[in-house]
């Protein structure tokens, strides 16, 4: 994976936000075939509503409260019956798609039949935790990826929510859990109390990939990035495969505020810690789709088990995937 292209992609677009529409044809045709966010929801990814599409909604259940979203179940055979997404959080009140309030992560479903002579291949699940320090934009990166639309205020996160999209990355399709991982840090930053949850919780023992987000205006939350993860590779269970981790950078739009230079903060990362190193803007949607495209390259690459011959030449090249 090459993240090393950061600088190449103008920044002046910041400055003067462009048309939504603007953002909306530049973003499909970027991604077109590559990664594809199969939601129900309006995004940029996504322009024709659920409703025109054809064949039978699949369900991109948004699980709160610990309760199920009410909605068909998102597992065996559910993405056999048709290729689309549509966040179900059936809460009383509450549109589908929202996912706003205290939840709590429930059991993803990990299995899924192929699907013959779709065109598409079915890719198998994937789980990914967000996390970070509070208000660092880890809601606002996961829904500018999901719905397209982005929260200008802040509305603290008040416990793990749990996304899952269905996305098509390269040709298949995986079923994404996608974990809004607010609880899951060492308490608020700085100077918070210790806060772990669960060493069971899949989100850090059993999790494909991991975003830790942090302000790149905010020292301590690079700081809590840092404490997350030592936590996961302590956590990490002995023999298990490494799950990549890829440090992001929110708030690029904000750079003549940022505490650090971008080279040395992504040299320290990708170095010192061997991990992924990027810069985003959730506001500006800049980015944020190639976070989890190749976030999720990087999984499958990981989960995918090598051929002899690579797997010698991996041992011979440890550094070559960039991640890590
Ligand atoms: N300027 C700027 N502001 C952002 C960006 N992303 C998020 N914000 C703002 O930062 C604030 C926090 O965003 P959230 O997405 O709620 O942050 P969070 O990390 O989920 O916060 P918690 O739920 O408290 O953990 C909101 O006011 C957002 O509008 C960004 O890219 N640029």
């Amino acid at each position: 994976m090459d993240w090393s292209d950061e600088d190449s992609i103008s920044l002046r677009h910041l400055s003067r936000p462009r048309p939504r529409s603007a953002f909306r044809a530049c973003v499909g045709r970027k991604i077109a075939g590559e990664l594809l966010c199969l939601h129900g929801r309006p995004s940029p990814l996504g322009p024709r509503p659920a409703s025109t599409q054809d064949g039978p909604v699949v369900p991109a259940v948004c699980e709160s409260g610990g309760r199920s979203a009410g909605g068909p179940a998102l597992g065996r055979g559910s993405l056999g019956e048709g290729l689309r997404g549509l966040c179900l959080c059936r809460r009383p009140g509450r549109a589908p798609g929202r996912c706003d309030d205290s939840a709590k992560v429930t059991q993803p479903v990990l299995t899924r039949p192929e699907r013959p002579g779709s065109g598409r291949r079915l890719g198998g699940s994937l789980r990914v935790a967000v996390l970070g320090a509070p208000g660092v934009g880890k809601t606002a990166i996961i829904r500018q990826f999901l719905f397209g639309d982005y929260p200008e205020r802040h509305r603290p996160t008040d416990g793990p929510c749990l996304y899952r999209p269905a996305v098509l990355l390269d040709g298949a399709v995986y079923d994404l859990s996608i974990r809004d991982g607010d609880a899951a840090g060492p308490g608020p930053s700085p100077g918070g109390h210790e806060e772990w949850p669960d060493p069971k919780d899949w989100s850090l023992q059993d999790t494909d990939a991991f975003v830790l987000v942090y302000d790149i205006c905010s020292p301590d939350s690079f700081d809590y990035v840092k404490a997350l993860r030592q936590r996961i590779a302590e956590n990490r269970p002995a023999g298990a495969p490494e799950a990549p981790i890829l440090v992001v950078g929110n708030k690029r739009d904000r750079q003549r505020l940022r505490f650090g230079p971008r080279r040395a903060l992504a040299a320290l990362v990708r170095r010192g810690w061997r991990c992924g190193y990027l810069e985003c803007s959730a506001k500006y949607n800049w980015h944020v789709l190639r976070l989890f495209r190749e976030l999720l390259r990087c999984a499958l690459v990981r989960a995918r088990p090598a051929h002899p011959a690579l797997r010698l030449q991996g041992a011979l090249h440890p550094a070559r995937c960039s991640l890590m």
